[in-house]
């Protein structure tokens, strides 16, 4: 018979205590921090509560198996399977009261965070974006529910204390809470692909803190560590085949397995003031200075990305792998990956056996990366992945073809989607779709507007991207 999945039937290991609380339960959590904190030398011994960020589903179906799922790892040649066990608890991410609860306790040392690029609500500044609905709210929320005995606690009903919507908010209300109990200094570890990571974490979250109460503000400054780091794992969305695999290969039912590709890498830069598993035994690699490696491969794994995933999609492609294969897609990589280089060291980060590694990782076409999940966001992507190289390339008086083209396809891409009638996958849809509707002419400016103000007004950029356009040949729909 085929056994569902627990503790019990899969004989796990009792659940390691809760040392880590996660924000943002997707796949990618599972496969990289998940991953590194099970396989580290001291791994038995830190246990993750993760919460969910939009909707309970995913804590629901992985709490029912008591926090285990399949990892496939998914390499050209087969498939590998791991029963993974490092996370104990799974929770509704507005269930606030557990949030606080678990980042109060003493035994809490580090808040990790994958919740998508948009979600820390920034703006193309880099700091909290006070036009954002959602923050605005958060900020009227959390003045009443940071006074003082109000955080994390339940009403008289025992009903659960009103959530704040953004993570950052969460993150406020439970922080609050642990202040309240003086259960000392933590770390937040952001593992988004965010450029800075750190100083965006600490924008979203002291930001608030210091907004609805400058007490609460102080003391994170004091006590809340923000460590900056650069993830990497390509971890696609699962699908029902690879539900159903697990069944045929592992015997039992696994609602929620995550696949992912063998290779991995953390790097991480700052202080675990309550401490931290070991995981550098498990391959992470602790750095004084990150913002090398974060532009290696922001730009070049994550440039090339985001590059298939609009010039491919407009190509007619569906994943990277097939994109890769379009020797014209091929060809504007090497173009941006090879203004990218030239923006970083030459010393120290192996950029020529990276780029062949990428190559490699990318044609693994047992992956199926589907270009339409990496288009995503792309006002909040390109920001970080295009805009920064093409301003280094023309302030080197370098044309910056590669990096314009990339901001181009996107240009289309949405040009194509709003005359197409589909829904813009952007958290900045609203103002993507006002952009759109202007007449020709005036929509390029306001696009560029929405990755970064001063882009418009930057004529060599504006005309680089103009003249890409022009060169993708897509028509401006009507
Ligand atoms: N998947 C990868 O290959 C990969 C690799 C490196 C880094 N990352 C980083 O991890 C992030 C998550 O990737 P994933 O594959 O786990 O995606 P996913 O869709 O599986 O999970 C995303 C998680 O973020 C939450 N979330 C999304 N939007 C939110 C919002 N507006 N507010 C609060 N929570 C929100 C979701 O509820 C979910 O828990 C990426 O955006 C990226 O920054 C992903
Ligand atoms: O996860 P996102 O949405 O930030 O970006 C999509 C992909 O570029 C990304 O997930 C990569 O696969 C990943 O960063 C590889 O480590």
């Amino acid at each position: 018979m085929i056994e569902p999945l627990n503790r019990s039937t899969a004989q796990a290991a009792p659940a390691a205590p809760v040392r880590i609380v996660h924000l943002g339960l997707g796949a990618f959590h599972r496969a990289h921090q998940a991953w590194y904190t099970q396989h580290a030398s001291d791994g038995a011994e830190w246990g993750i509560a993760a919460f969910t960020g939009r909707r309970p589903d995913a804590a629901t179906a992985l709490a029912g198996q008591d926090g285990l799922y399949t990892l496939i790892e998914r390499g050209e040649g087969g498939d590998r399977f791991e029963l993974m066990s490092a996370i104990v608890e799974a929770h509704d991410g507005a269930d606030v009261a557990a949030l606080a609860r678990l980042v109060a306790a003493p035994a809490t040392a580090i808040v990790t965070l994958t919740i998508t690029e948009a979600a820390y609500h920034l703006g193309a500044d880099g700091t909290l974006d006070f036009a954002s609905p959602a923050v605005q709210a958060d900020i009227d929320l959390l003045r009443q529910a940071t006074a003082p005995g109000a955080a994390g606690t339940a009403n008289d009903d025992g009903d659960r204390p009103p959530a704040a919507a953004t993570p950052a908010g969460r993150l406020v209300q439970a922080l609050a809470a642990r202040r309240s109990t003086g259960a000392g200094p933590i770390a937040v570890v952001p593992c988004d692909n965010l450029a800075n990571n750190a100083a965006a974490a600490r924008a979203a979250i002291a930001g608030l803190a210091d907004v609805v109460d400058p007490g609460l503000g102080a003391w994170v400054a004091e006590n809340v560590s923000f460590v900056g780091t650069s993830v990497d794992r390509i971890t696609p969305r699962t699908t029902e085949a690879d539900v159903a695999l697990v069944e045929a290969e592992c015997g039992y039912v696994d609602s929620s397995p995550v696949v992912t590709e063998p290779f991995s890498d953390w790097v991480l830069c700052g202080a675990f003031p309550a401490g931290r598993p070991d995981w550098a035994s498990a391959g992470a690699v602790f750095v004084d200075t990150i913002e090398d490696f974060e532009n290696r491969k922001l730009w070049l794994l994550n440039g090339a990305h985001s590059l298939m995933a609009y010039a491919g999609q407009l190509r007619g492609h569906a994943t990277v792998a097939q994109a890769l294969v379009d020797p014209a897609c091929a060809g504007w990589i090497t173009e941006f990956w090879d203004e990218a280089e030239r923006n970083l060291p030459a010393e120290g980060l192996g950029i020529p056996a990276y780029r062949a590694a990428l190559l490699e990782r990318f044609s693994n076409a047992r992956i199926a990366h589907h270009l339409a999940q990496i288009a995503m966001d792309g006002s909040s992507k390109l920001r970080m992945r295009a805009v920064p190289v093409l301003k280094a390339e023309l302030a080197a008086g370098r044309p910056g073809t590669g990096a314009a083209r990339m901001i181009a396809a996107w240009v289309a891409f949405l040009r194509v989607a709003r005359a197409s009638g589909s829904t813009l996958a952007d958290s900045a849809a609203v103002e993507l779709g006002a952009a759109l509707s202007l007449p020709a002419g005036e929509d390029l400016p306001a696009l560029l507007g929405i990755l970064d103000a001063r882009l418009p007004g930057d004529a060599p950029a504006a005309a680089a991207v103009a003249a890409a356009l022009d060169g993708l040949a897509v028509q401006r729909p009507a």
